[in-house]
């Protein structure tokens, strides 16, 4: 079964989300990162970015936010077109933890395992993976320059974040040296847990999110500059990882109710793809107590409802041609 959308209907269901949404006060700004607390909490933004290219936007899609989390995407999908997607699952893992993202627990029930780059301990010990290792400078140009190429458009730090979050990271600090301990970190551990808060810090805009998510779904060739950035077949890869646990303990929930395999960062951004069709993003800094933006949240629910895109559906979505079409890759 096939359902066909048009960007009209997409625009259309973006424009009533953000209406319904713009108002709603519940949540507040994360405040373990002095930084973040800062951040205006009525700003509010959604962006769309089509397998094609074609985008739609509404709110503030321009302001530039802490991506937190969110980075834990790229930087996956960076080590597994390093190395594969079995030897990141063997370094690392692919399980839900079921707790929240700075867990240490979760290390300690998981076997010493870190369990999925997508939790701090994951992350961090995919970044002491990404290559060339033993070279900070080097691994951290490979990070923002891959993270550039999803997004079509360079994306660099908020230097006061940065020093906002690497004057409070002593939890991450205990993570980076308990995986040391249990040989769960490939480079040196310091320098591991510098690179994941460097991009955590960076800025990024919902626009730029957007395009990120679409790259993803457009089987990593960037649908608006077109260069191929990763491998195609890390595309269900990464999108199962975000399905399994892109909401920490709320993970279950969230994917009930709208079936997109979505990542969330405290800077309150989250993105969601749908293989093959569109990358979604939505932003408001007001969280819930497992760090997702609540307005972000209801945003991306009432529009994955509206357009039913559950890929859990058997009535799988398929975007209406474009005149001049060019076709997404995964086709
Ligand atoms: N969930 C998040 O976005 C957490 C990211 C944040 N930098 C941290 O490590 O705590």
């Amino acid at each position: 079964m096939k359902r066909i959308i048009t960007i009209e209907a997409v625009k259309e269901a973006v424009e009533a989300a953000h209406a319904h949404f713009r108002e709603e006060k519940g949540g507040k700004n994360a405040d373990y990162i002095p930084y973040l607390k800062n951040v205006p909490s009525d700003l509010f933004g959604i962006s769309v970015c089509l397998a094609d290219g074609r985008s739609v936007t509404v709110g503030d899609t321009d302001y530039r936010f802490g991506i937190e989390s969110v980075s834990k995407v790229p930087t996956a999908i960076l080590a597994m077109n390093q190395y594969s997607a079995k030897k990141v699952l063997s370094q690392i893992g692919a399980d839900a933890t079921g707790l929240p993202f700075n867990s240490i627990m979760a290390i300690l029930l998981e076997n010493d395992h870190p369990s999925t780059p997508l939790v701090n301990a994951g992350a961090i010990s995919a970044c002491s993976m990404i290559k060339p290792t033993g070279n900070a400078e080097a691994k951290w140009k490979a990070i923002v320059d891959f993270i550039s190429g999803l997004c079509g458009s360079k994306v660099s730090v908020l230097d006061e974040l940065y020093r906002s979050e690497s004057e409070t990271n002593f939890n991450n600090r205990s993570i980076a040296w308990l995986l040391k301990n249990y040989n769960r970190i490939y480079d040196d551990p310091d320098m591991s847990l510098d690179l994941y808060t460097r991009q955590c810090s960076l800025g990024i805009t919902a626009r730029q999110l957007a395009v990120m998510a679409a790259t993803i779904a457009n089987c990593g060739t960037n649908p608006v500059t077109w260069e191929e950035v990763f491998h195609p077949n890390l595309t269900p890869h990464i999108a199962s990882l975000m399905a399994t646990v892109g909401f920490y303990e709320h993970t279950g929930d969230w994917l009930f109710n709208t079936g997109l395999p979505a990542k969330t960062g405290v800077g309150g951004g989250i993105m969601a793809v749908i293989p093959g069709v569109m990358g979604l993003a939505a932003f408001a800094p007001p969280l819930d107590s497992a760090g997702n933006s609540v307005k972000a949240q209801k945003a991306l629910e009432y529009i994955s409802v509206r357009l039913g895109l559950n890929i859990f559906s058997p009535a799988r979505v398929e975007l209406a041609a474009a005149e001049p079409v060019r076709e997404g890759v995964c086709k």
